[in-house]
């Protein structure tokens, strides 16, 4: 502030007076108004962050923060009344901040906070003005389109956090591992009791037994439920890129798509829990990198030589035989005591028949809830087919077997000959892709299984196949144009 000049006084009213005070305080007053009438609103805070006062204009605003009286906003805390509110930190560090955005449910808001401070400089309050919300249009050529495609953009990155979160949200629980037989109920007992601590619990079982199901389910059943469940099918991510799906890339190790840098999945699953998925087919290079991680709880993401502290709970699991392989020099004995604090033996569907009925029940269900197909239920004949075969893929082969039956029968009713008439099919076999192998892969397999059992047994007739598949004929000849050789047959 210059000094104000001593001219001679005069007796013009309009003059400036000629203290300094008294000239600050009129500058003061002057661009409070300005601020006053040039934005939408202004409110005090006091040093504890108390509303004490609003102006007009942002009266008006009251009922776009969800208010109607202004008592039920003046006289209480800022953060209880204007989410996300940074007026506490104006009033923690004095420092202004002169450009900012606001947004909560009400929209998103221009704005810019001061500190307010007394004579001795000690901060009392903060001032905090609405420059502009974003339904305001009367400012033509103003930063309206900027507030707005920023709203818009907020609005998409809230809806897809809810969208993931709603994925990460545990899919099963273990009430969802259907079986009451005594080997479904000894494996539930024992996932509950694992699921109270932390321990890292190693899944054992043939193929399609579950383990994926369970490894959900412990998560859900832990105190880190609410954080991520993250899986990783060792099998089919190719070796090369194992260690950087694991531990991450740090920005700028590599050109290209991971030029930004990309977290590992053990960062991902921080405070929750990593499911790692066939982990007899984990290299020996990458098992020595895993022990550490799993002993020190800390990992150096590719290409940075920072260390990183992860708290990650770890389920792994296999349907190797991991003691033998340890044996033969192919799995690290260290890493296999890790992993194996709490081993658990999921049954095979053989060595629990009793659950078939509860189980084919729970799976018609499903199948028909995924697939709109009406539902079906099982003779006695059925269910007596049914627990008289081997089932080598367990659950899922099962699974697979309801899902032929319904699919290839009109009948609400299935019969065992239901189920002998689509075992004989000799696709599923002939092109049955390996258990591990993707999902796009063993849904195609199916759908040209299904596909040449119903141009079968129609003799051949589209029409008719189309109409057992319960699609459209369009759709079958979409499908046939994918497989020449059955269009022939
Ligand atoms: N006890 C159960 N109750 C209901 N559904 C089950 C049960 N066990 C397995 N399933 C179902 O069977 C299918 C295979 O299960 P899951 O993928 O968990 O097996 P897995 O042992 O992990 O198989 P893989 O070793 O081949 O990866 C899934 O569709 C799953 O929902």
């Amino acid at each position: 502030m210059p000094p104000v000049p001593t001219t001679p006084a005069t007796n013009d009213a309009n003059a400036l007076p000629r203290d300094t005070q008294s000239v600050l305080k009129l500058a003061a007053a002057s661009m409070f108004s300005l601020f006053d009438q040039s934005s939408q609103g202004m409110l005090l805070v006091d040093r504890n962050a108390r509303v004490v006062w609003i102006s007009d204009g942002y009266r008006r605003l009251l009922p776009l923060l969800g208010f109607e009286r202004e008592e039920d906003f003046v006289g209480h805390p800022v953060a209880e009344v204007i989410p996300n509110t940074a007026m506490h930190q104006v009033l923690e560090t004095g420092k202004p901040i002169l450009v900012d955005l606001i947004s909560n449910k009400s929209g998103t808001f221009l704005v810019t906070r001061l500190p307010l401070r007394d004579e001795s400089g000690a901060v009392i309050g903060a001032l905090g003005v609405v420059l502009l919300d974003a339904p305001d249009a009367t400012h033509p050529g103003s930063m309206q389109p900027l507030l707005a495609k920023f709203s818009r953009l907020q609005r998409e990155l809230d809806d897809a956090r809810a969208e993931l979160a709603a994925h990460r949200r545990p899919k099963y629980t273990i009430a969802s591992f259907i079986g009451g037989s005594g080997p479904a109920l000894e494996v539930k007992r024992q996932a509950r009791r694992v699921a109270s601590t932390d321990a890292t619990v190693l899944l054992l079982g043939e193929t399609g037994t579950g383990k994926e199901l369970m490894a959900h389910a412990i998560h859900a059943a832990s105190a880190r439920a609410r954080a991520a469940f993250v899986g990783v099918n060792i099998a089919a991510v190719p070796e090369t890129l194992l260690e950087a799906e694991f531990f991450g890339v740090a920005p700028g190790a590599y050109t290209g798509a991971d030029r930004k840098g990309r977290d590992g999945k053990f960062k991902l699953a921080d405070g929750g829990t990593l499911f790692l998925d066939e982990i007899g087919d984990m290299s020996l290079a990458l098992q020595a990198k895993l022990l550490r991680v799993l002993q020190e709880r800390e990992l150096e993401p590719l290409g940075s030589n920072r260390v990183i502290s992860v708290d990650v709970r770890v389920i792994a699991a296999t349907s190797r035989d991991l003691g033998a392989m340890v044996r033969e020099g192919r799995f690290r004995e260290d890493l296999y005591y890790r992993l194996a604090v709490v081993p658990i033996r999921l049954p095979a569907l053989r060595e629990r028949l009793a659950d078939i009925e509860a189980l084919a029940e729970a799976l018609l269900e499903d199948i028909s809830r995924r697939s709109g197909l009406t539902a079906r239920s099982l003779a006695p004949d059925a269910l007596e087919w049914l627990a008289r075969q081997a089932w080598p893929g367990n659950i899922r082969e099962l699974r697979n077997a309801l899902e032929q039956a319904a699919l290839m029968s009109d009948d609400l009713v299935l019969t065992a000959g239901h189920f002998s008439a689509a075992a004989q099919t000799p696709a599923p076999v002939a092109t049955a892709p390996a258990p591990a192998a993707p999902l796009p892969e063993r849904r195609a397999a199916m759908e040209r299984a299904a596909i040449e059992a119903a141009l079968r047994s129609t003799g051949g007739n589209r029409v008719a196949a189309a109409k057992l598949l319960q699609i459209s004929r369009a759709t079958l000849y979409e499908k046939l144009a994918r497989w020449p050789d059955l269009a022939r047959s």
